[in-house]
């Protein structure tokens, strides 16, 4: 018997056909595996280097054998948005939600292009809240939204009647053609005067907020921006506003947006994201109390209107009820450089382990481009779905604050028998809103812990995530082509010693390393790259010189070739595939490595980790002619002395081996092809420190950095020759 229409799912997982794949990742661990019994073989004839070198191929081993088991059986799920619209016949409500920190750092501009993106997603506004937290608590950002809010109203209509698809207009309008998406058959003329008007709106949008950023304290004691007189970044009360609301309820009109600049008071922790997340969620839940949300951070924004739809047929997907936690979609970013010469967009990382833990218990929760369950965010387990006592008084008190109001609130939306927000307009809550967003509010209760985005590190995301997965949820990725959102990209190098240097708690950063696959691999990296050197030094073997050379050369080859033809499956050309390769030794020996120093430095209670934001960057002109765009600059940070030192190593231990200054091999085992080989493939990894070591200004290595890196290597030298 054929289903019927209404028992059609919503949303399927696709698994994907990966046999060639399997095969050759087989092949590598079959090598390695060959490899770790060649060195067990043949131990006694080298002693401790041999020893040493066996460890770090079998940390190698290990870490493959957790790689293709993450990537074993990929699964990307497939939405049926036609059977979402015939079937659901109502919505339900959807609060949207974007972290802002810093004015400077992240430009106004860039935050008011999310919130535009997201006004005009293709969904029925009456259902929509944007809610805009502001840990910067900026008068300037508070005023942007506003402006912003204005011009919503001529640029949301627009997207609508023309099906425009990037909904961010410095995007939209960074493409200089004025030509409609074709389909609605408008009027060419009509279109292109629309798109003037719209585009000089724009135009002055920006520079109204260019002036603001400019005059930066025009705003004191003026009406609606009284509040923010007198107020400091880290100590000011509670500031929220309802900048724009859909009082009709229309669902062709603007959905509503609010400002939230949580309370901060020097004595009170800062929480970070997570804690401007638990404020917006319950700010929201006393306002709108949807029972869905999407969270953005400030620069990613809505590259697919229709992806709220998308959200809502995983999450309101009948069998998935009770499974599925969240809806992920990847974080790709717009414009990146030509080939990624810093090796920051992860789109193999994505393809292949993103879908890979799709075909598992579900991607982990990256922080932004995902939809959630309030309920969930509120705690619920799935088992607690069946379980239909609902949390006592008491218990709900403990768990999420003594406000009355709000608490009612989590009832429902624990409950989630109705998706009816309250019967008020917004204004009549912002006194309770006020309420939960204090900073002494969680006192005492379950959030950071039992409830919300969870605390005690700045990758709350991972944890969080992590944290539902342990609860028994699953999770969906959703990768639709073109992306669903896109965030601008670092067109930086990364700020690589950012990473590790946040508050991590030690088995998160496990967790957290693992998952890029780069973290506590710097350990026998550094080693094996330092075991290699001395090797060369002292003219000894680290690499057999007869045939079994091959046992080492194979699972190179095979491996360099996997991950080549990631690349090339995903479009991508063999000189991303190598920056990306170069990066990834670059990143894993300098701020890996020097992440785990200040990891052991935090358990040691020497240092207090410290968090900034990353910088962003309103850009859109893509142009790969800008010669300098790829280069690495370099400054005095720490992070560049381990890639300095280690280059210096090789360049001395390379000329050693060229001018025969080495010491005479013993017993005729002096170091051979490999060890020369694999020298010159670490030069060639730091190729761009090697341009450091000749570059002019911020293009060259400081000479602090060189004097430490040059004493350091060599120290390394002669120590190498003493022992
Ligand atoms: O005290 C803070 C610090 C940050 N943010 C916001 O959090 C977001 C992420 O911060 P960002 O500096 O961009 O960090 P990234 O390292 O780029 O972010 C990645 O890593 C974070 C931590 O794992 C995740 O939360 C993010 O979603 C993910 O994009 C931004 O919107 C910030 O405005 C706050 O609201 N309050
Ligand atoms: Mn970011």
């Amino acid at each position: 018997m054929a289903p019927s229409q209404n028992s059609l799912p919503l949303h399927e997982r696709v698994w994907r056909r990966n046999n060639i794949k399997r095969v050759m990742d087989i092949t590598v661990l079959f090598f390695l595996i060959l490899l770790l019994i060649y060195r067990i073989v043949s131990l006694n004839n080298y002693g401790v280097p041999w020893l040493i070198a066996f460890l770090c191929e079998l940390w190698l081993t290990f870490n493959w054998i957790l790689v293709i088991s993450t990537k074993w059986s990929p699964a990307q799920s497939k939405i049926y948005l036609d059977r979402l619209l015939q079937r659901v016949p109502e919505l339900p409500p959807v609060d949207m939600f974007v972290t802002t920190a810093d004015p400077v750092l992240e430009p106004p501009i860039i935050t008011v292009n999310t919130v535009l993106s997201l006004l005009a997603v293709d969904y029925p506004a009456n259902k929509l809240a944007c809610y805009v937290s502001d840990d910067g608590c900026s008068p300037i950002t508070f005023y942007s939204l506003v402006e912003a809010s204005k011009f919503a109203k001529l640029w949301v209509p627009f997207c609508k009647k023309y099906d425009v698809r990037v909904r961010a207009p410095f995007r939209y309008f960074s493409d200089d053609k004025a030509t409609p998406n074709g389909k609605n058959g408008a009027d060419l003329s009509e279109f292109q005067q629309e798109w003037k008007t719209i585009k000089d709106e724009y135009e002055h949008l920006c520079r109204k907020i260019e002036n603001a950023v400019k005059n930066s304290t025009p705003f004191d004691g003026d009406g609606e921006f009284a509040v923010f007189s007198n107020t400091e970044r880290k100590n000011h009360p509670t500031i929220i506003k309802v900048i724009w609301e859909n009082k009709e309820g229309l669902s062709s009109g603007l959905p509503h947006l609010i400002y939230v600049s949580r309370e901060k008071r020097p004595m009170h922790p800062h929480l970070y994201k997570a804690g401007a997340m638990n404020v917006l969620a319950r700010v929201s839940g006393v306002m709108s109390n949807a029972p869905y949300m999407l969270n953005l951070d400030c620069d990613m924004f809505v590259n697919d209107p229709k992806i709220v739809l998308h959200g809502m047929c995983i999450l309101l997907d009948p069998n998935t009820q009770k499974e599925v936690a969240f809806a992920q979609c990847p974080q790709y970013f717009y414009d990146g450089l030509k080939d990624d010469p810093f090796g920051n967009q992860f789109v193999v990382l994505f393809r292949f382990v993103g879908t890979g833990l799709g075909g598992l218990q579900g991607p982990i929760y990256l922080g932004t481009n995902c939809f959630h369950r309030r309920k969930v965010i509120y705690g619920l387990s799935p088992h607690d779905l069946e379980n239909t006592s609902i949390l006592s008084e008491k218990e709900l008190v403990r768990n999420f604050g003594s406000s009355r109001e709000f608490i009612n609130t989590v009832a429902l939306a624990l409950e989630g028998t109705t998706y009816a927000p309250p019967q008020h307009n917004l204004s009549n809550s912002v006194e309770t809103a006020n309420q939960v967003a204090g900073c002494g509010y969680e006192h005492g209760t379950g959030w950071g812990s039992q409830v919300g985005w969870v605390y005690g590190s700045t990758t709350e995301d991972i944890l969080t995530g992590m944290k539902m997965h342990t609860r028994g949820w699953k999770s969906e990725n959703h990768m639709p082509d073109p992306p669903a959102f896109m965030g601008s990209a670092p067109t930086e190098q990364p700020n690589i010693w950012h990473p590790l240097s946040v508050s991590l708690q030690f088995r998160q950063c496990l967790a957290y390393l693992w998952f890029y696959q780069w973290g506590l691999r710097a350990v026998p990296e550094i080693l094996y790259a330092a075991l290699l050197a001395y090797c060369l030094i002292t003219n000894s073997q680290l690499f057999p010189k007869d045939t079994g050379l091959w046992i080492f050369a194979a699972p190179f080859v095979v491996l360099h070739l996997n991950s080549l033809l990631e690349y090339f499956e995903t479009g991508q050309s063999v000189r991303a595939w190598w920056n990306n390769q170069r990066m990834s030794r670059i990143i894993t020996m300098n701020a890996w490595f020097l992440g785990i120093f200040s990891v052991i430095l935090k358990i040691l209670r020497i240092s207090e980790a410290v968090f900034d934001v990353t910088q962003k960057e309103e850009s859109n002109s893509g142009d790969g002619d800008d010669e300098d765009a790829g280069r690495f600059t370099f400054n005095e940070s720490p992070v560049f002395v381990p890639g300095t030192t280690i280059l210096m190593v090789y360049l001395i231990v390379l000329v050693m081996k060229l001018l025969g200054l080495q010491e005479p091999a013993k017993n005729g085992n002096g170091s051979g092809p490999g060890e020369v080989f694999c020298s010159l493939y670490l030069v060639l990894c730091y190729w761009p420190f090697l341009k450091g070591l000749f570059g002019k200004g911020k293009y060259g290595i400081p000479s602090s950095t060189l004097c430490k890196a040059g004493a350091l290597a060599a120290f390394f030298v002669h120590l190498s020759r003493l022992i």
